[in-house]
């Protein structure tokens, strides 16, 4: 399989994902926002960062970028999307994922690690999660998650929901909800399963040197599923 890892002017995550997929032996490649060509990527990152300086909104300009044309193209043929914070902002403004990602609750900035409980069962990123959490860090300004209850029902009826916040024993709780997101809700699928959006960060718990592998636990689905 092949990775693209898209680098828009303010992305700084961009390398973080390449080194995480070249530690698990993969193939990437880094995609500049202003070409047209995915160079053949099976796989698609949107990493994090602060593309186009976070103005208008997170990720409301990157959505825009040439190369956005190339990857709605691939991910409207079912070609395989990941958005990571800032990329997951960019998917939302794409609206290659239901609902936004608001301003944190606290109107702070918030860079700690927080627990994810795996939510869906047949999503190719969640499905094969086992532990009730897993410790990944979170580093953003807004990401809050809401949407309006019809697209908050149809996300919960359809399992698009791929992770929610929890404390480390896996309970899903208001206290351990890091910015307010509706129904503690830290990652979605689209309604085909093939784009992913989550505002924390596995890529960065991905390498044995920083001491936490729980990143690397996560992308090991990618591979695990993709080629089933
Ligand atoms: N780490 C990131 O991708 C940051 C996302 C975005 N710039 C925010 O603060 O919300």
């Amino acid at each position: 399989m092949k990775f693209g890892v898209v680098v828009f002017p303010g992305s700084n995550c961009d390398q973080d994902a390449v080194d995480a997929l070249e530690l698990m032996d993969q193939e990437v490649v880094k995609l500049w926002h202003k070409d047209h060509d995915l160079q053949g990527c099976d796989f698609i990152i949107l990493p994090g960062g602060f593309s186009y300086g976070d103005y208008l909104r997170t990720g409301s300009v990157a959505r825009f970028s040439p190369i956005m044309n190339e990857v709605i193209a691939h991910a409207n043929r079912g070609g395989y999307l990941m958005g990571i914070c800032n990329g997951f902002q960019v998917l939302a403004e794409a609206r290659l994922v239901p609902g936004v990602l608001l301003r944190n609750a606290n109107q702070q900035y918030i860079c700690k690690n927080i627990y994810l409980s795996p939510q869906s069962p047949d999503a190719l990123l969640t499905a094969g999660l086992d532990r009730p959490a897993y410790k990944i860090p979170m580093a953003h300004g807004e990401g809050r998650f809401f949407a309006d209850a019809d697209t908050l029902k149809s996300l919960n009826d359809n399992g698009q929901v791929l992770f929610r916040y929890c404390d480390e024993t896996g309970a899903i709780t208001d206290a351990a909800n890091p910015n307010g997101s509706l129904e503690n809700i830290a990652g979605i699928t689209n309604k085909g399963k093939n784009v992913f959006g989550m505002m924390p960060h596995p890529e960065r718990a991905a390498d044995p040197a920083l001491g936490n592998m729980d990143g690397r636990l996560i992308l090991d689905q990618i591979l695990k599923t993709v080629l089933v």
